[in-house]
């Protein structure tokens, strides 16, 4: 059990606190559910990119699925081997493709026959021979929000199945370009198997078909997506997700590689903020805390929902507005939620917090970003300090 008020007395609120022991198990339930076949877990970085989170996994054999190359110096830093290292994302910029390929990590995962063209090009510069993998959109429906789906056409990301078969023959002719790998990812916070299921379904046939015209990939990567627990959402249990990805590559030899980043971080994360004041307006009753829609953004941004614990209160529940001090409507941890009444300094922990959570922080309003707490065992670290007004202006330039 961690002492959340003994930690807040410490180190002060709002504060992010990660249970390193939870994330493990997270990390082993999944690799176990792969074990005999040859697979990497290559953590994504972007749901909590603290260094000490990624070297934690780093540790535990994982990889790293970078979406910048900040996030690929990142996971270098912590201890990621190269080897295992994959760069994402839609919109590459030059010099983070020419850093990619100098980095010799596994391999560039390319969004576009244009970005194709640019890895091709950087690489002939490089005199080097770029591994890349393609990213499929299967046009698959994942039944999450929309604002987390990504495997539609309607989407930004990936290629469809005709240009990524031309994207193959064209690599493969290249002698720039080795094409080593495939990749899909359809959303964020899957609950429902199915949908993955087609989509593995549909990238394996690719598969199958570019083995048939002499292109042998190594790497079939499933992308993230695994879905948590918030409040009482059906999961999608580890062994059913990868008895699912091996029927689709029933007869294939390739090493699957898997991206999970929230299923291994989020419930292991708790965000402690102190209450301020209550307020009641005859119409609404609203609890004024002190972290904000810049500490954690998902309830502003999705209508998220995160439990809340008032800690060692009781007394009769009233519905609630659990607010921050951020000058938006849209500032909110809580709508509607019942709360006992609520007393200056009392401690609410805002439940599954390990993902999306500091890494979508910001400083709104010149607030300094929350410390951040491992806690492993009977040992706290501070893996993040507070950041004070000095580092909030520290980039800015005096006005003259
Ligand atoms: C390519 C890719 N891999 C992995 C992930 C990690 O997703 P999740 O945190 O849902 O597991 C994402 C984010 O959705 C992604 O875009
Ligand atoms: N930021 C989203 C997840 C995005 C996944 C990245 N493609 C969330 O908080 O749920």
């Amino acid at each position: 059990m961690i002492d959340f008020k003994a930690l807040a007395q410490t180190y002060g609120t709002p504060l992010y606190v990660y249970d390193f022991d939870k994330m493990k198990t997270q990390f082993e339930s999944l690799k176990e559910a792969f074990r005999g076949r040859k697979s990497i877990l290559a953590y994504a970085v972007k749901a909590n990119s603290n260094l000490s989170v990624v070297k934690h996994f780093a540790q535990l054999g994982s990889g790293a699925d970078c979406v910048s190359i900040g996030e690929v110096r990142r996971a270098l830093m912590a201890g990621v081997p190269k080897y295992r290292i994959i760069f994402s994302g839609v919109g590459k910029r030059d010099d983070e493709i020419r850093e990619a390929i100098e980095s010799d990590i596994l391999y560039i995962n390319v969004e576009s026959e244009a970005e194709l063209g640019r890895v091709e090009m950087i690489a002939r510069e490089l005199g080097a021979k770029a591994r890349i993998s393609i990213r499929v959109n299967p046009n698959i429906d994942p039944k999450t929000h929309p604002y987390i789906s990504t495997g539609l056409h309607d989407n930004k990301f990936g290629v469809e199945i005709v240009a990524a078969k031309r994207m193959y023959i064209q690599a493969k002719n290249s002698d720039h370009l080795d094409p080593v790998g495939i990749h899909f990812h359809i959303g964020s916070q899957l609950t429902e198997l199915e949908p993955i299921y087609e989509a593995a379904v549909i990238v394996a046939d690719l598969l199958r078909s570019l083995q048939a015209i002499d292109i042998e990939l190594k790497f079939f990567d499933i992308g993230g997506g695994l879905g948590v627990r918030y409040d009482n959402e059906t999961t999608i249990e580890p062994y059913d997700y990868a008895q699912a990805i091996l029927s689709a590559l029933k007869g294939i030899d390739v090493t699957i590689i898997c991206e999970p980043g929230r299923f291994l971080t989020a419930n292991a994360g708790y965000f402690l903020t102190k209450v301020l004041y209550e307020k009641n307006n005859g119409a609404k009753r609203f609890v004024m805390v002190d972290g904000a829609m810049n500490d954690l953004i998902r309830p502003s941004l999705y209508k998220a929902y995160h439990r809340i614990e008032a800690l060692d209160k009781s007394g009769e529940e009233s519905i609630a507005d659990v607010v921050g001090p951020v000058c938006e409507s849209g500032d909110f941890l809580a709508k509607n939620y019942p709360l006992p009444p609520m007393e200056h300094n009392d401690l609410l922990v805002i439940h599954s917090a390990g993902a999306y959570g500091f890494g979508m922080g910001s400083n709104y309003n010149t607030r300094g970003r929350s410390a951040e707490i491992a806690v492993e065992g009977a040992n706290v670290r501070l893996i993040r300090r507070r950041e004070n007004f000095e580092d909030v202006i520290a980039l800015e330039r005096e006005y003259l």
